[in-house]
């Protein structure tokens, strides 16, 4: 398992060990000694989410708020997305600073994004398969969201926005300014 920092405090990239033969691969998606003694982050996740999505969905940017905040570690086991985690914790350095990363299936890359984080990715390839751990329940009166295509944020998702497939509910989230001014 090799862990990297972000420049995010408390956001790391996670390669874990894969185990090749000729059946395929093996490796651990989750092990909570051995992400503790990498990370020194101690980590209890109670939910494990999955979604399935075609090329040109953004889901995102989602948080809870509050007691309901969420810590999450994203893996992508068929397919390919662009990650982007956003730092919204009011005392942080970084706020307002997101990180963006290319999670796939070949790369076998995992990301840890901590409480206080805004989540979103977009889908790159057809039946991607999204799947990711949370360290608290989902609360749907705690959730909240900032617009993709935020002006502050100037998150560059390498997309045409024509091509893009929303749900109703993120299409109509708020700026970060009016969250956060
Ligand atoms: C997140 C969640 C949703 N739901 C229900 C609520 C809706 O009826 C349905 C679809 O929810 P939503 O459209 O919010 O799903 P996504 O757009 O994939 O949301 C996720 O996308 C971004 C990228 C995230 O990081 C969040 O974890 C999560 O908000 O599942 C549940 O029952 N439990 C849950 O934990």
């Amino acid at each position: 398992m090799i862990v990297e920092q972000t420049q995010l405090e408390g956001c790391f990239i996670i390669s874990p060990k894969v185990f090749l033969d000729d059946r395929g691969y093996f490796f651990e998606s989750f092990n909570r000694e051995t992400f503790k003694h990498h990370t020194g982050v101690s980590v209890d996740f109670v939910q494990d989410n999955q979604s399935k999505s075609s090329k040109g969905v953004l889901r995102g940017l989602h948080f809870q708020t509050g007691d309901f905040q969420q810590a999450k570690l994203v893996t992508v086991i068929s397919g390919s997305v662009l990650d982007v985690s956003v730092d919204i914790r009011p005392n942080s350095p970084t706020f307002g600073k997101h990180f963006s990363i290319v999670l796939n299936e070949t790369n076998k890359k995992q990301l840890f994004i901590p409480r206080g984080f805004a989540h979103g990715f977009l889908v790159l390839e057809d039946d991607t398969i999204f799947s990711y751990k949370c360290d608290n329940y989902y609360n749907k009166s705690a959730e909240r969201g900032i617009i993709y295509n935020d002006h502050t944020l100037n998150i560059d998702w390498h997309f045409k926005t024509e091509n893009l497939i929303l749900s109703e509910k993120d299409t109509n989230l708020p700026t970060f300014e009016s969250l956060f001014a």
